[in-house]
């Protein structure tokens, strides 16, 4: 069954509201207009719990990729505060920004992996961006292989893998460094029915070791499947399932 969403975006009964003290991840009155004049997100205020698993649903171009952006630095609120494991990100800059990237993972629907660099390289990289020295890189390597169950894939090159495995690669890229959330921009956009829910219930063993997962997708039936709640953009308008 389709889930109802409340007739009311969230602001219009959440007004600025302050971010609730178990909120990791906190939007107050947040509206974003991009140069060239597309209202992305009008007004959203929402607050995530630490440990929380939320899926953001809604139409092609209603905000998702643009929330999620707002939450990694990619892109900047014109108005309203977004807050991030402590950081308001509308004055974060520099390394202060660098750093809370660092405990943020994100999975993009293409994978974005690197195509000349095997998978251990592509899920190494990070470590190694940061300068760890290569025992410690080892030693984080193989459980975060192993949680997506690919150890025995660890020399193979992007290309020689399926797109369900490339997507568990970018999974494990996104948690070697244990990060503390982990945001996923339609992870199954490109994946069949079984591929997605394996990837699904990747994000559902991560959120159940503690990480705060969002995860934003088109796909009414996995949402359905996996039981987690959900807000709906459309318009940029934020809206909560009713009752
Ligand atoms: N860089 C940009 N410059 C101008 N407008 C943009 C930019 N990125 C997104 N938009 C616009 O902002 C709105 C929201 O886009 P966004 O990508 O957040 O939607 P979405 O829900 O993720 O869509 P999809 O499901 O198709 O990925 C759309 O109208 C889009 O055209």
């Amino acid at each position: 069954m389709t889930q109802v969403f409340n007739g009311q975006p969230s602001s219009a009964t959440n007004r600025a509201s302050p971010a609730k003290a178990d909120a990791i991840v906190s939007l107050q009155s947040v509206s974003k207009t991009y140069e060239n004049g597309s209202k992305a997100l009008v007004d959203v205020s929402l607050d995530i719990k630490r440990g929380d698993f939320l899926f953001v649903t809604g139409p092609s171009g209603s905000g998702k990729s643009t929330l999620l952006k707002l939450l990694y630095g990619e892109e900047r609120a014109n108005q309203g505060d977004v807050l991030v494991d402590g950081c308001n990100l509308t004055t974060l800059r520099g390394d202060r920004l660098s750093q809370l990237r660092r405990r943020i993972g994100i999975v993009f629907q293409d994978y974005k992996l690197i195509p000349r660099r095997t998978v251990m390289e592509n899920v190494a990289f990070v470590l190694w961006a940061q300068g760890l020295p290569r025992k410690e890189i080892h030693r984080r390597l193989q459980p975060a292989l192993k949680m997506v169950g690919l150890v025995h894939k660890a020399d193979c090159f992007p290309d020689q893998l399926s797109g369900g495995e490339q997507q568990r690669v970018s999974i494990a890229r996104a948690i070697v460094s244990t990060p503390p959330i982990l945001l996923a921009d339609e992870p199954t956009g490109n994946l069949d029915p079984d591929n997605s829910w394996q990837v699904i219930k990747i994000l559902k063993k991560l959120n159940s070791v503690g990480i705060t997962v969002i995860v934003t997708t088109h796909d009414e039936s996995l949402i359905r499947l996996s039981n987690h709640p959900t807000v709906q953009l459309r318009n940029g308008y934020l809206y909560r399932p009713k009752g």
